[in-house]
């Protein structure tokens, strides 16, 4: 049996199309700000593998809550790696582009140094470190501008506001690659079981939608293929004032990913189109 950490959030629910059979936890049966209690459920069940699909995803709250913020992203990964590493299972975590400093125009590859701009990149970051020390049969899965038709996210967010105004003023100078969360959920269930029949693929792995884009060019595909007549205007990062600072280049190298499980990158253009269609926006 997997077990997956997560039942509501974008990852989890794709997960859970695809894995009829798996338990997923939500938060009223472990609650990542108790790391201990995590573990403990992995030791109670005994899962043939086990996904972490939870996580503090709020950017911006993170810079003023961190301490729960490390507690969820950071120490509660390192507490379940140990306790799949004991079992000798495999544990598929997700991290983010976020880890780095988005420098230079280069897509990141899985070594280059980790180097966070903000709270939530710590934290993510200090999950990651808890998991590459644990060992056994791991893999980090770095992705990013994750997407689907559940929850919370830019694509959601642009269909709401390009249906309210004519014009929006979308950052055009932070690059990176939007992701299904659809095909996220696949690549883990294809690490997860790679992972049992090898120990040696352990280790990061980046995982991204390709082509890389900007933030203002996804939003004017986004209302292209969703029939919204609203103009995006191009606007610098700095014209954009938030809590929280973010990478102006999260183009990551995903080559490693090919090479060692025999997965691509996968094209968010047909994979947005999935989404609007099942948002009910296209046919
Ligand atoms: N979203 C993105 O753009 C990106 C995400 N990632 C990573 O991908 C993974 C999946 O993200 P995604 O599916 O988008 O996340 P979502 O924000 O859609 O969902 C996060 C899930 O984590 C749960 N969660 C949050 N805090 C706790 C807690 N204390 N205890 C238990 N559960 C908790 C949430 O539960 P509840 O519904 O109860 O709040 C929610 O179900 C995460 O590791 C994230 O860091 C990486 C790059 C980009
Ligand atoms: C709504 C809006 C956003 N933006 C900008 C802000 C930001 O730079 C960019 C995207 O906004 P978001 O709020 O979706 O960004 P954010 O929540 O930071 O997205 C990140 O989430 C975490 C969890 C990750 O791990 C990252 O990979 C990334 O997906 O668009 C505009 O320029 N104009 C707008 O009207
Ligand atoms: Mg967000």
């Amino acid at each position: 049996m997997i077990l997956v950490f997560g039942s509501t959030g974008q990852v989890a629910t794709e997960l859970r199309a695809l894995l009829p059979d798996a338990e997923f936890l939500g938060r009223d049966v472990a609650d990542l700000s108790d790391p201990a209690a995590c573990a403990g459920a992995i030791e109670a069940r005994r899962p043939t593998a086990v996904i972490n699909a939870a996580a503090y995803t709020a950017v911006d709250k993170a810079e003023s809550d961190e301490a729960t913020a490390h507690a969820v992203n950071g120490l509660a990964p390192s507490a379940m790696a140990q306790a799949c590493a004991v079992l000798d299972i495999p544990f598929v975590h997700i991290s983010t582009d976020y880890v780095f400093d988005g420098a230079g125009e280069a897509p990141f590859g899985v070594d280059h140094p980790t180097a966070p701009l903000g709270a939530y990149g710590r934290t993510k970051l200090a999950g990651e470190e808890g998991v590459r020390a644990a060992g056994s049969r791991f893999a980090i899965m770095r992705t990013s501008w994750v997407f689907s038709a559940h929850g919370g996210n830019f694509v959601k967010t642009m269909l709401r506001l390009g249906a309210e105004r004519d014009v929006l003023t979308i950052v055009a100078d932070q690059v990176g690659g939007p992701t299904p969360a659809r095909d996220i959920a696949a690549a883990c269930v294809a690490m997860a079981e790679q992972l049992g029949a090898d120990a040696a693929k352990s280790g990061t792995y980046h995982f991204s939608g390709a082509p890389d884009v900007s933030w203002a060019d996804f939003a004017r595909e986004i209302f292209a293929q969703a029939g919204i007549t609203c103009t995006v205007k191009d606007i610098e990062t700095r014209d954009f004032p938030t809590p929280a600072k973010r990478p102006a280049n999260s183009r990551m190298d995903c080559s490693a990913t090919e090479t060692i499980f025999g997965i691509a990158r996968p094209e968010w253009k047909s994979g947005l189109a999935d989404v609007l269609t099942d948002l009910g926006v296209t046919k």
